[in-house]
């Protein structure tokens, strides 16, 4: 495992993923004004948030792929933006949308992957072999991935962001569009990860899965961390969807709105 040569003990006495102030601005929009986060390593780490919220934004900061305005975030101790090929090494991550070289084959896309990380050709073949197997798509292993469904881009991604076996995972919304049968193998593939030592940090609109999965949670709003906590503080005797409403500010259509619909 690549991140195993930068020393697991050191790295152990960490947590997974720290960010500190993060902040970045597009024109006159704020997207997120100063994100602080512990996520302690072996946790399983929802960020949920409203459209626009601010969370693809923070979590491409936290590995490295947008540069912050201001802040810093460091992975199991190492500073991503000051030292990323360390950060980058005990990483995996799945990028919100299609930001996959997609005129190549699953196959081809993992042995790239591989490849591009340094790894032993042998061993990216032996697991390609077997992550496209554990996610059902063996079959698809030659089909491009242009032509791949949107779950099963999904699939690939969390593909490429395993291969390397990385102590963190960071997944921006790794449940859309996927179907309810590859949804649970998804959650089983994550548990397990966990299970074994691993660290999961995810966004999501979906209260179910997160309720479902997370130890710890973080609500963002307005760019902003609103709640944060274990699930069980977070959302007190109350559901998770409860809170996130209150928090979030959810407004109805029940007045003279859209009265056209009726007629
Ligand atoms: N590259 C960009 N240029 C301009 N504005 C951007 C850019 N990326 C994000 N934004 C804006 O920043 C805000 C936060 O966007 P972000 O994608 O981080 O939210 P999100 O919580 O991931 O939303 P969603 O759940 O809808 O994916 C939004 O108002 C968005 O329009």
């Amino acid at each position: 495992m690549a991140a195993a040569g930068y020393g697991r003990a050191m790295t152990d006495q960490h947590p997974a993923l720290v960010l500190r102030g993060l902040a970045k601005r597009f024109d006159q929009k704020v997207a997120v004004n100063g994100v602080d986060l512990d996520v302690p390593a072996g946790s399983f780490y929802g960020l949920l948030g409203p459209n626009g919220a601010g969370k693809t934004t923070t979590l491409s900061m936290a590995v490295g792929l947008l540069r912050p305005d201001f802040g810093r975030a460091w992975v199991l101790g190492q500073d991503v933006w000051g030292d990323p090929v360390r950060a980058k090494a005990l990483l995996g991550v799945m990028p919100d949308g299609v930001r996959l070289f997609d005129r190549l084959s699953g196959a081809e896309l993992l042995a790239y992957h591989g490849l591009l990380r340094g790894m032993d050709p042998a061993v990216v073949d032996r697991r390609a072999a077997e992550l496209l197997d554990v996610l059902a798509l063996t079959d698809a292993g030659r089909t491009l991935v242009v032509d791949y469904s949107a779950g099963m881009k999904k699939k690939i991604g969390l593909a490429c962001a395993l291969l390397h076996g990385p102590r963190l995972l960071v997944l921006d919304e790794p449940f859309e569009a996927v179907d309810p049968v590859s949804a649970a193998l998804i959650r089983d593939i994550l548990h397990r990860y966990v299970v074994g030592g691993g660290t999961v940090v995810f966004s999501s609109h979906v209260m179910e899965v997160v309720e479902r999965l997370c130890s710890h949670v973080a609500i963002l709003a307005d760019g902003v961390i609103k709640r944060v906590g274990t699930l069980d503080q977070v959302r007190g005797d109350r559901s998770l969807e409860q809170v996130f409403v209150e928090v979030v500010g959810g407004r109805t259509a029940t007045g003279e709105e859209l009265a056209w619909l009726s007629n």
